[in-house]
């Protein structure tokens, strides 16, 4: 059997409360759908402040390699991006849940066909939901998970389609982004258990609008569950892509751990993001929560209290949340997050395993988690290939001496650096002279 060893990253315990003020890069849920909607647009378009993270440079590889020009304009997040007609060719998925659920629609647009491929772990991510769906809408498609192969026709025809969206909020996300270029748009209506991550939807279609497209929800009068996209074209738009909330919530989680203070700037006023729901999470957890103007400040409480919550929409959330939870003085109950089983890993049982192989007491639902605290000791904290798992076990390592990560570098997936922004968040504490509490 083949040994894979796994560099180990000392997560820094917080000598003192963490005070400091933490900028983050772009949100990958919206670099991503920027990309494909300027991709398919009737002009090029700018987008600054764009992501440059594993995630999203596999979007740009695979939509240059379907033909789209896209350059960096002087920083290189920084993208100028030129629409072309879509070709064949191979496109690698990594692990990029945004990179497997957008692109098959757009390759089933493209004059040749399109060979897709990704990590060895995302070959387990659910997919024939939207396949299926695509299939039912015109494609031509090999395989029901990666790998599989799109044939395109250089147009879809598109129309009316049902699926069950439960594992994912993303295969309506995909379909929805690139069907304004379908010959009749699409009506995707959605029956099973409820569709998670909704605020992701609510980007989907705020950003669609955004570029001019028709599109009619349940919010706006149309059918329950059913969203309908019209053909017609998709305005070029230059955008500035707001930071990502949900990669702020470990920095945040920090001031709520060890009752300091971070600042994070440029925290959007109103947002479809899921990451802006930590403000109310760590309100309910006793942390003050503050802001002034366009930055965000929390400040961590004493004592943090334990939550009961339902994540069902901001899924992305959860191992900040289960971090949180594993350090606060009560009990937690994480519940409507079965979906999180599909994540990078299955996030319910790596949480449980890992927090519980440092002294915890966690317990796997079937929807969720339900966690009481307890003395955690140090160990190792594996991280499975998932950028958050990484983060939640440096957010644990803050308190708990002797916390060593295993492929810290996986965070590159949304946050390439992780580990400096968070020796400098650190480092700036050091400078306060505040004596830790906790
Ligand atoms: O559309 C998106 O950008 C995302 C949707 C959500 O997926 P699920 O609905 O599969 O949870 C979220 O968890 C993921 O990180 C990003
Ligand atoms: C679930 C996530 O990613 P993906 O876009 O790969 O689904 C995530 O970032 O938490």
């Amino acid at each position: 059997m083949e040994t894979v060893s796994l560099s180990l990253w000392n997560a820094p315990r917080a000598e003192a409360p963490v005070v400091a003020t933490v900028a983050l890069p772009g949100s990958k849920s919206i670099t991503n759908r920027a990309l494909i909607l300027a991709a398919l647009a009737d002009a090029p378009s700018t987008l600054t402040g764009a992501l440059r993270s594993r995630d999203t440079d596999l979007m740009i590889d695979a939509l240059r390699t379907l033909g789209i020009g896209i350059e960096t304009a002087g920083a290189d997040t920084t993208l100028r991006v030129t629409p072309g007609r879509l070709r064949g060719g191979a496109v690698d998925c990594g692990l990029a849940g945004t990179v497997m659920r957008f692109l098959p629609p757009v390759a089933a647009l493209a004059e040749g066909t399109v060979d897709f491929d990704g990590d060895e772990q995302a070959r387990t991510r659910p997919l024939d939901t939207i396949l299926n769906a695509l299939r039912g809408l015109g494609a031509d498609i090999d395989g029901d998970s990666l790998p599989f192969t799109v044939r395109g026709a250089g147009s879809l025809r598109g129309g009316r389609v049902t699926i069950d969206a439960s594992g994912s909020s993303q295969f309506v996300s995909g379909l929805l982004l690139s069907a304004a270029a379908f010959d009749e748009g699409v009506t995707v209506h959605h029956d099973g258990k409820t569709v998670p991550s909704m605020p992701h939807i609510d980007m989907t279609v705020e950003m669609l609008r955004e570029s001019g497209v028709e599109v009619s929800t349940p919010a706006t009068g149309g059918e329950a569950d059913t969203w309908r996209v019209s053909p017609g074209p998709v305005r070029a738009v230059d955008r500035v892509i707001e930071p990502d909330l949900s990669n702020a919530t470990a920095f945040l989680a920090a001031a709520a751990v060890t009752g300091g203070e971070v600042t994070v700037p440029l925290w959007p006023a109103e947002t479809t993001q899921p990451g802006d729901a930590i403000r109310e999470i760590l309100l309910a957890m006793g942390a003050d929560v503050r802001r002034d103007g366009a930055n965000l400040t929390v400040r961590g409480p004493q004592q943090l209290t334990g939550i009961d919550i339902d994540l069902h929409d901001v899924g992305e959330l959860t191992p900040t949340v289960a971090a949180l939870a594993a350090l606060a003085d009560g009990p937690s109950r994480l519940r409507g997050i079965a979906h999180l089983r599909g994540h990078e890993t299955d996030r319910l049982a790596a949480l449980a395993h890992e927090i519980n192989s440092l002294g915890g007491n966690v317990t796997e639902t079937e929807d969720g988690l339900t966690i009481v605290p307890a003395d955690l000791h140090g160990g190792r904290w594996r991280s499975y290939a998932d950028h958050r798992m990484a983060t939640a076990g440096a957010i644990v390592g803050l308190r708990v001496d002797g916390i060593e990560i295993e492929d810290i570098g996986t965070t590159a997936k949304t946050l390439p650096g992780f580990e400096n922004l968070w020796a400098t968040m650190l480092s700036a504490a050091a400078g306060t002279g505040r004596k830790a509490s906790f």
